[in-house]
């Protein structure tokens, strides 16, 4: 359900991806609306596409057919409105963790937060002293493990005060505090800024009641998308003797001969032959997963048919951006 005052983050259409010294499509045909101010969980199999997605909408290689807007824009025209985090994470090693702030000071004049970065970086002191996990200001970037890495480069985004902050598993290796840390301060920044937040993850738990938007990729395509709790409300676990499902779609289904197991998106009301449970976010996901030909869903608000006329805009707008020249620029990126 669209929410007042609310914009559009990312909308892709048609949207292709594919590399050029690699076979077949890694995203295809792939359409969807992102509204702004949710934090969404980009999930799915290794390979699915999510580290490629993210690097589109950071406008860090170009699609091979469609278009991705961001914050209604092209990805380059939107740079400066939103921070990027990669599982890469370049950072000069020789600076120390302070002078890597100023420099994210200095190239973000405009917007810089530098309380924001710090809270990141090194934490509300405890009457003890500093926080386990804090950074010293004075340490040098290449003297930092992968976790440490991480917080300065969740530092300078959050400094950047972005409208969108597109995160490429973030959690991967913070420790269990950090994580909590990190959810709870991505958590204050879309309550009290708006901030729309899309990170990839696998540890679909840690998501529960923090993400309120999903979306599941598999197969080269968006396999689910909205909020988590309309995508769950349109499942049901079934189980019973009954072997017909005609009238509803089924997502999943196990027979052991004498029972039927199955998770379904009830087309109409159910017989009373089946016992029926609400499916965890966790077994939801599972079920997409395990099998490919289940149908996509999206919930209203995030089929990106929706904005015929936002689409063409962006159509014209993007269309520029789509150049041959995509290989080229990878390159250069590499
Ligand atoms: N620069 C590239 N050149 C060729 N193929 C690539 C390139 N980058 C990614 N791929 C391929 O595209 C597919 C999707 O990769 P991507 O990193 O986007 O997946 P992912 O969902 O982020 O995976 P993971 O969960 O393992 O991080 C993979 O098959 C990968 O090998």
């Amino acid at each position: 359900m669209n929410r007042v005052g609310e914009g559009t983050a990312l909308t892709a259409v048609g949207l292709g991806k594919r590399y050029r010294r690699r076979r077949g499509h890694v995203l295809r045909d792939c359409s969807f609306r992102l509204p702004t101010g949710r934090i969404c969980a980009l999930v799915g199999p290794n390979g699915a596409g999510k580290s490629t997605l993210l690097q589109l909408a950071a406008g860090l290689i170009r699609p091979t057919e469609g278009t991705l807007t961001v914050l209604g824009t092209s990805p380059a025209a939107a740079r400066e409105r939103f921070a990027y985090v990669g599982q890469g994470k370049p950072l000069p090693p020789q600076l120390t963790v302070a002078a890597t702030l100023r420099l994210g000071a200095e190239l973000n004049r405009a917007r810089w937060d530098g309380p924001a970065a710090e809270r990141i970086a090194y934490g509300h002191p405890t009457p003890q002293g500093p926080r386990d996990g804090a950074l010293d200001p004075t340490a040098r970037i290449r003297s930092l493990s992968g976790g440490q890495r991480t917080r300065v480069a969740l530092a300078l985004a959050f400094g950047k005060r972005p409208e969108l902050m597109l995160l490429d598993e973030p959690m991967a290796d913070l420790d269990p505090l950090a994580r909590r840390e990190l959810l709870g301060a991505l958590l204050g920044e879309a309550a009290e800024h708006g901030t729309t937040i899309v990170m990839s993850s696998h540890v679909v738990a840690e998501l529960e009641g923090v993400c309120d938007h999903l979306l599941l990729m598999g197969g080269g395509r968006i396999r689910l998308g909205g909020d988590p709790e309309e995508l769950l409300a349109a499942h049901t676990l079934v189980t019973g003797p009954a072997r017909d499902l005609t009238g509803h779609t089924v997502v999943e289904s196990r027979d052991t001969g004498r029972q039927l197991t199955a998770l379904i998106r009830p087309g109409g009301p159910l017989s009373d032959d089946w016992q029926t449970a609400a499916p965890t976010l966790e077994e939801l996901l599972l079920a997409h997963l395990r099998d490919p030909k289940a149908p996509d869903l999206f919930t209203e608000d995030t089929a990106a048919g929706e904005e015929k006329g936002e689409r063409e805009a962006e159509k014209t707008e993007a269309a520029g951006e789509t150049g041959e020249d995509q290989e080229n620029e990878e390159n250069a990126r590499a």
